[in-house]
């Protein structure tokens, strides 16, 4: 399955300049969804992971059909005042605009083996921003797993030595 050939770009979008890579039209396609996540458990069905942790909203269509796969549980990062519980709160950068992400302060144990899965990986503000937040509670980090990398935005660099996957890149 050509997963690259599902997404559709749509230039100037959501501002000048910037090229939009649009999901939808792989998700529709039940097979090319299927496939995508069939990639991730291929990749990490071995590591032992206890939780995968996935922000809003594009986060989750991954994160959650790749946490049932697997088997394992689901943590939601949102943005403020979405969450009930007590939580923790991180500020970042996107490649449009700033924003903050919170998780439930007891989401995670001290030790547990977490997977973080976004949708896109640009800037790689939100990442780090997610990896903070698990990193306050004393997750042990496997990795990072994306759908689409946009490598000329370096979003790499700012995850360190982190071990991240991406399955299709611009
Ligand atoms: O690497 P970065 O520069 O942080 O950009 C990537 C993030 O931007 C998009 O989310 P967005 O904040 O637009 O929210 P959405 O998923 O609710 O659309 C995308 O789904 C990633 O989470
Ligand atoms: N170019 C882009 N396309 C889709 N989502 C994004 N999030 C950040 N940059 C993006």
């Amino acid at each position: 399955m050509n997963l690259k050939d599902n997404i559709r770009v749509i230039p100037d979008f959501p501002q000048p300049g910037i090229r939009f890579k649009d999901i939808t039209t792989l998700l529709k396609n039940g097979p090319a969804y299927q496939a995508m996540i069939n990639e991730f458990v291929d990749i990490y069905k071995d590591k032992e992971i206890d939780l995968i942790i996935g922000p809003e909203a594009r986060g989750f269509v991954i994160a959650a059909p790749l946490a049932y796969a697997l088997g394992v549980g689901f943590i939601p990062v949102r943005k403020p005042k979405k969450l009930p519980h007590e939580t923790i709160e991180v500020t970042y950068d996107l490649e449009y605009g700033k924003d903050s992400l919170v998780m439930h302060k007891d989401a995670i144990l001290p030790g547990q083996k977490v997977l973080i899965a976004d949708d896109l990986l640009a800037t790689g503000g939100t990442i780090a921003a997610t990896l903070e937040l698990a990193k306050q509670l004393e997750a042990e980090i496997v990795g990072a797993a994306f759908l689409i990398e946009l490598t000329y935005l370096n979003g790499r660099k700012k995850l360190g030595d982190m071990d991240i996957t991406t399955l299709v890149q611009y």
